[in-house]
């Protein structure tokens, strides 16, 4: 299990639950549930500007995961800290009491009738794209530190230009792979997407090495060797590089391809060496076709962001050759710290679109506030790039 799953089963410490929690959104996908909430700062009063009908909450979003196979976990851990009633009411119906909470992904319809009988409250569907998008516009916006680079073990943080965003392209890796052209706020097309992705790695990784969880599989491609089974243009040319067509001994001319000669057992091999070479194989498939759709459009920046970078270094440094190697330096793979949240940021933002409508919840207008990545009171960025238990953005909400 994640840091950030460590929420799970308990109840929030007293500090968090004595403060207001309000507009929990959550991202259902195939593999995982990630949830975002607002927490209110119980010492600091709203700010209320005398001059327009907007006051200032000031607070933290805080993130969880659970695995979408355990959604029972995440239902017992959202009503035994009352998330679930930091929803909102319609209007057009003030005398109902039923309470809609934001949810995308694909879960958002499998689950709606579970959710309805476990929390006694309805989904609000939000389209996952429009999700994605919003919740990556919104980081790159507001967020210091959001986005970086990682080549050689070496992680730069990238500037963000507000006014030379658009367009880039957006790699959402999680159990499949999505690929959006973003244009601008709510301006994008889906150009692309493939099936082999973080479902494929953790799915054959759990077959091929009878790793028990996503984590131990990634742990354990760190102590292997990918030139045990992946066939090198080296194997091929006789130790020699291939320069007629830019090649080096040392690529991988053919993934898992020693495989077929070898006359070895899968029982032969380490489950590092497999795991490895699984790991590269994905990454450096996706960094492939990603470059290729930039190509397409002529798109210089693309953010990768989706659960299946974790933020593992070996992952984004496979991902950032195969973009570099492709585009012969041309362009950039670029990651995103809160990587996985891209969908739930977004469905919490779409409760701005109610925040006119609704007169008996918070109203949440989220405009783009300065948010600041807090780990207690320390701002953090933890190289090994995964949030830590308790993470939090601390950020300014405007309610309408
Ligand atoms: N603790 C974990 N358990 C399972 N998979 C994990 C874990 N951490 C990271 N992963 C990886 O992240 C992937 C899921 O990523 P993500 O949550 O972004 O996608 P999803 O929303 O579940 O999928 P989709 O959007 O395709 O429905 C998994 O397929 C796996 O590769
Ligand atoms: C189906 C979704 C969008 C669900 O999140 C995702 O898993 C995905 O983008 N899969 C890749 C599908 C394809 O384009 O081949």
């Amino acid at each position: 299990m994640d840091v950030r799953d460590a929420g799970f089963h308990g109840k929030l410490d007293a500090d968090q639950s004595e403060s207001q929690i309000s507009h929990l959104a959550l991202d259902i996908g195939g593999t995982l549930i990630k949830l975002v909430y607002f927490s209110r700062n119980k010492d600091r009063p709203i700010d209320e500007n005398k001059n327009s009908k907007n006051s200032v909450i000031e607070g933290r979003l805080h993130f969880a995961k659970f695995e979408t196979s355990k959604i029972n976990d995440c239902l017992e851990f959202i009503l035994s800290n009352k998330l679930h009633l930091g929803g909102f009411r319609h209007h057009k119906d003030p005398a109902s009491d039923k309470i809609l909470i934001k949810a995308t992904g694909g879960g958002a319809y499998r689950f709606a009738d579970l959710i309805k009988e476990k929390l006694g409250v309805s989904i609000e569907k939000e389209e996952e794209m429009e999700c994605l998008v919003a919740g990556a516009n919104f980081l790159l916006k507001a967020v210091h530190q959001e986005a970086y680079t990682y080549m050689d073990g070496r992680k730069e943080f990238v500037h963000i230009d507000h006014n030379d965003l658009y367009p880039y392209l957006l790699v959402n890796i999680g159990s499949g792979v999505s690929m959006i052209k973003v244009d601008g706020d709510g301006k994008f097309e889906r150009i692309s997407g493939t099936s082999v992705g973080g479902g494929t790695f953790w799915g054959l990784g759990r077959l091929l090495t009878k790793c028990k969880s996503f984590d131990e599989l990634l742990e354990l491609s760190h102590q292997g060797n990918n030139r045990v089974i992946d066939m090198l243009v080296g194997d091929i040319y006789g130790g020699l590089d291939y320069s007629k067509i830019g090649l080096s001994s040392t690529t991988i001319a053919s993934s898992f391809g020693k495989a077929i000669s070898d006359n070895r057992e899968l029982e032969e091999y380490k489950p590092e060496d497999i795991a490895r070479s699984l790991l590269r194989m994905i990454s450096n498939n996706i960094g492939q076709i990603a470059y290729l759709n930039a190509l397409r459009f002529g798109l210089k920046r693309i953010f990768f962001g989706g659960f299946f970078i974790r933020s593992h270094a070996f992952t984004m440094d496979t991902i950032s050759v195969a973009v570099n190697f492709w585009s012969k330096g041309e362009a950039k793979a670029m990651f995103l710290h809160h990587e996985g949240f891209l969908g739930a940021l977004g469905a919490f933002m779409s409760y701005e679109k109610h925040s006119r409508d609704d007169s008996t919840s918070p109203q949440l207008g989220q405009r783009y506030p300065v948010c600041t990545p807090l780990v207690g009171d320390k701002i953090c960025y933890p190289l090994n790039g995964d949030l830590n238990d308790n993470d939090s953005l601390e950020c300014s909400v405007y309610v309408a």
